[in-house]
């Protein structure tokens, strides 16, 4: 089986997903922000605070094209399709499959979380739609889109095996 990359914004459930599709098809799953906090030893917020934005996204690139792509399920970082290289990369060597879920949602299955540097601070309502209208284009080239808003995550994960049949 090609890989299966789960990609979308944060707090659409990516993790979550691709924790409960590996256990339920016995498939391994990686997740990129765990394999770059292997690699680097440091964690996500570290590294944007001593290293920024752009070395993060370096390791990124690295650990997507590090990771095993057959017979795997991969949840990514939410910012791994800003580059073209990595969307290329996941369509080229798996079914890359966007997970939708609206931004009122993602304000409130991210409300107390801070393991996010890009929504630390004040106005996270303005972040989140600024970040998502950015992307929404570049998540849509994914192969297949499932919306997540007020799904539950059984929901989700049926409708994947669904898609990979
Ligand atoms: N379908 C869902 N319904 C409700 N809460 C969800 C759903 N999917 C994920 N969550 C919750 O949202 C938070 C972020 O999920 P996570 O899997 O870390 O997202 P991502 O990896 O896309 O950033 C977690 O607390 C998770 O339990
Ligand atoms: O959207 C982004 O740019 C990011 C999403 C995060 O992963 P999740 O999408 O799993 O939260 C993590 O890679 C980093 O904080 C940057
Ligand atoms: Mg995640």
């Amino acid at each position: 089986m090609r890989a299966i990359y789960l990609t979308g914004f944060m707090g659409s459930g990516k993790t979550t997903i691709a924790e409960k599709l590996s256990f339920e098809l016995t498939i391994p799953t990686i997740d990129t922000d765990d394999h770059i906090e292997e690699v680097t030893g440091k964690a996500i917020p570290d590294i944007f605070a001593s290293e920024g934005e752009e070395a993060f996204r370096k390791y990124e690139t690295q650990s997507l094209e590090s990771i095993p792509n057959k017979n795997i399920i991969i949840s990514t970082g939410g910012g791994i399709i800003l580059k073209e290289q990595n969307r290329e990369f996941m369509k080229k060597h798996g079914i890359v499959i966007y997970l939708h879920c609206d931004p009122e949602e993602i304000l409130k299955r991210l409300e107390g979380d801070s393991s996010r540097p890009l929504l630390k601070g004040d106005n996270r309502k303005a972040k989140v739609e600024s970040i998502f209208s950015e992307r929404l284009p570049l998540y849509r080239e994914a192969h297949f889109e499932i919306d997540t808003t007020n799904r539950s995550i059984s929901e989700i994960a049926d409708e994947i095996q669904d898609i990979i049949g």
